[in-house]
């Protein structure tokens, strides 16, 4: 009976599944069918290679996170993502950041950048909404502490006017290190825990809570979207110890689970995500191009999948999925698709903006608009 349910299950989710895809998750499961039809595969094979791997099922994952385009749905459903960074070095990082989780589905996207940083991101894009509110300490250098605390709960202001409209917040690229900016956006992490505002943290917001774990501590709708830097940074603080690569899985397992259950996507060959609990990877093959911004369209990303999660978990009132890890799952497996494409049509001249330009029809390839 359970056989039968097996076969009947498996072989629906492969009829549903477009001719071009062949995630090694399908080939298991054309596996699975086979042998339990009765094919010459044995089964304790089969079992060991069920087993070996925690590799998920990212092209899955993104069919059932992805809403529908349905009519009835109004401007703001599909999603509202503000990413906190952009400074006076960084404008491209929050602007991919942006741009992303737009070209992926979100109906608005903000940026909450220094005022330097604002006119150039806007002219990138008429589509995104920039708010020239952060200060970074040279603006303010002549001002007394008096005056600094008024400009800080200024800043302050000016987020909180927004924050409960957002569905999720990315902080931190091309947010740079000053002092002064990074004390504010911390307490722009305070203020989206006080609303329950999930948020992705990438980059120089990794700098800053590396530093201040008790800004994500068991904080559950908190993302980490650390590099190979980054992670070394957290492992060294929060473990008091090195990466260790053979024990990759339970290392990221141990951090997270210390960080109190927050959930962490290790970026590299494979992308590792966990929340402290379970570990999955994302293994699908990118592009060998390592040109920076990469990790930007991936944190904009997440933001969007994991509102859509969160959003599908209310819709279906089901407690089973975790909203964050299928975020990462669903954007990482998205942003090495579209990095594939790209590198196809582009080789070795593959830029950030051109894996952008790919996202729409990665995702199309996955689960079509109609
Ligand atoms: N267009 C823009 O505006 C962009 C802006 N960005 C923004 O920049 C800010 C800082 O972020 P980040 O990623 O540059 O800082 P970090 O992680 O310290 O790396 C610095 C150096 O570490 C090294 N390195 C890297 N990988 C390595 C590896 N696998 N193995 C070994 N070494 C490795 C490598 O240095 P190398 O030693 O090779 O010279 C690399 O240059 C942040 O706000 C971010 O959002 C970016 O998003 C990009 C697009
Ligand atoms: N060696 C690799 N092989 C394949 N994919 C990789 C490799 N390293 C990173 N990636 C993928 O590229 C994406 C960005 O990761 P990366 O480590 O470049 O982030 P980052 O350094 O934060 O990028 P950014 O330049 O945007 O700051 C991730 O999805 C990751 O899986
Ligand atoms: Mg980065």
């Amino acid at each position: 009976m359970l056989a039968k349910h097996c076969v009947i299950s498996a072989l629906g989710r492969l009829t549903s599944h477009s001719p071009s895809s062949s995630s090694t998750v399908l080939r298991r499961q054309l596996i699975l069918v086979r042998a339990l039809c009765g094919s010459k595969i044995h089964r304790p094979k089969l079992i060991r290679a069920m087993s070996s791997s925690s590799e998920a099922d990212a092209e899955s994952v993104l069919r059932t996170v992805t809403p529908s385009l349905d009519p009835k749905r109004h401007k703001g459903q599909a999603g509202k993502i503000a990413v906190i960074g952009g400074c006076r070095e960084y404008t491209g990082a929050p602007y991919f950041a942006a741009i992303s989780a737009l070209k992926i589905g979100a109906d608005l996207s903000h940026v909450f950048c220094t005022k330097d940083a604002a006119p150039v991101i806007k002219s990138y894009s008429p589509e995104l909404i920039v708010h020239p509110v952060l200060e970074e300490s040279y603006s303010i250098s002549q001002l007394s502490e008096e005056d600094k605390r008024k400009v800080q709960e200024k800043v302050i202001g000016e987020v909180d006017k927004w924050m409960q409209r957002f569905d999720c917040l990315v902080i931190g690229p091309g947010l740079g290190r000053d002092p002064f900016l990074l004390e504010c956006v911390s307490k722009i992490m305070v203020l989206a825990k006080k609303f329950n505002v999930p948020f992705v943290v990438d980059g120089d917001g990794l700098f800053l809570v590396t530093n201040s774990i008790d800004l994500v501590d068991s904080y559950p709708l908190a993302v980490l979207t650390p590099n190979v830097n980054e992670y070394k940074r957290l492992v060294q603080k929060v473990l008091n110890c090195e990466v260790d690569e053979q024990n990759a899985e339970d290392q990221l397992r141990s951090l997270a689970k210390q960080i109190g259950g927050v959930t962490i996507l290790r970026k590299g060959k494979s992308d590792l995500i966990s929340n402290g609990e379970t570990v999955k990877s994302v293994s699908i093959y990118g592009s060998p191009r390592r040109c920076g911004g990469q990790g930007d369209i991936l944190s904009g990303g997440v933001a969007v999948f994991l509102s859509w999660a969160q959003q599908l978990k209310s819709d279906t009132e089901s407690p089973s999925e975790n909203p964050a890890i299928l975020g990462c799952i669903a954007a990482s497996g998205l942003l090495r698709k579209a990095a594939s494409l790209a590198f196809t049509k582009h080789k070795r001249s593959t830029l950030t903006s051109d894996i952008i330009e790919c996202l729409g029809e990665s995702l199309e390839d996955i689960c079509p608009a109609s």
